[in-house]
């Protein structure tokens, strides 16, 4: 599913123009890097990307559908739904629930079923098989990184976002989630886009924007 932001600009209060009229595009399958330092703005447009933020001007386009505008309302709960697997850099697992269960609640509130199949298939490429009934707080940082992408690819998104998804890690593990990630999005068919200020990942992908002082570059 293609992916387009046209032109989006957002400011906050005292950091005027964050994103100040930024472009870019991925085909349907393809998947790029999103460079930038802290602060530069990449969380920003990952959530006007996923709908949940809205921008000052421009739009979002992912498949056929507008998901952000300065109108836009709720259009993108549905295609969130349908079509975007997402993993926060806060993570964001329900603590109540076991590993599994985090798992099962994000097939059915997205897909509307469970498909037990699939959640064990990507528990074991993840390996973090051995952990499926314990819950977040049990599970080690990696571990509970892991478990977030399980949870974003279990609803076979045709989009996969991830949000600085290294960032807790050593080298070692750093290069290992960049590989799982480019690997379990192939392996459900989805793009995949990845924000992070670690330029080591460059290695792992063909296609990088580089986001600094509002603007995005190819690089
Ligand atoms: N809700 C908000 N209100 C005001 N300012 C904000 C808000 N969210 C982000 N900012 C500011 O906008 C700028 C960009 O923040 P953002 O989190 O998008 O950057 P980032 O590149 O993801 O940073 P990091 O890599 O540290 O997570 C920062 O200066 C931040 O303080």
């Amino acid at each position: 599913m293609q992916l387009v932001v046209d032109n989006v600009s957002k400011s906050y209060g005292a950091n005027p123009a964050v994103l100040n009229g930024v472009s870019m595009s991925l085909l349907e399958g393809e998947q790029a890097l999103l460079l930038g330092p802290s602060g530069s703005g990449k969380s920003t447009l990952l959530n006007i990307i996923c709908g949940l933020q809205r921008p000052d001007k421009g739009r979002v386009v992912i498949g056929e559908q507008v998901i952000s505008s300065p109108e836009s309302k709720s259009t993108g709960d549905e295609v969130r739904r349908t079509s975007l697997g997402i993993v926060f850099q806060t993570l964001r697992l329900v603590s109540a629930l076991s590993l599994r269960a985090n798992l099962e609640l994000a097939q059915k509130l997205q897909k509307g079923r469970v498909d037990r199949d699939l959640i064990d298939q990507c528990l074991d490429r993840l390996a973090i098989a051995d952990r499926a009934d314990a819950r977040p707080f049990e599970l080690s940082q990696g571990e509970a990184q892991r478990a977030a992408i399980a949870r974003a690819v279990v609803v076979s998104p045709q989009l996969l976002i991830a949000d600085e998804p290294t960032s807790a890690l050593d080298s070692g593990n750093t290069e290992r989630v960049a590989e799982l990630l480019i690997e379990m999005a192939k392996s459900v068919g989805a793009g995949l886009l990845i924000a992070t200020h670690d330029e080591r990942l460059g290695r792992f992908f063909s296609k990088s924007f580089a986001l600094n002082q509002g603007e995005i570059n190819p690089c």
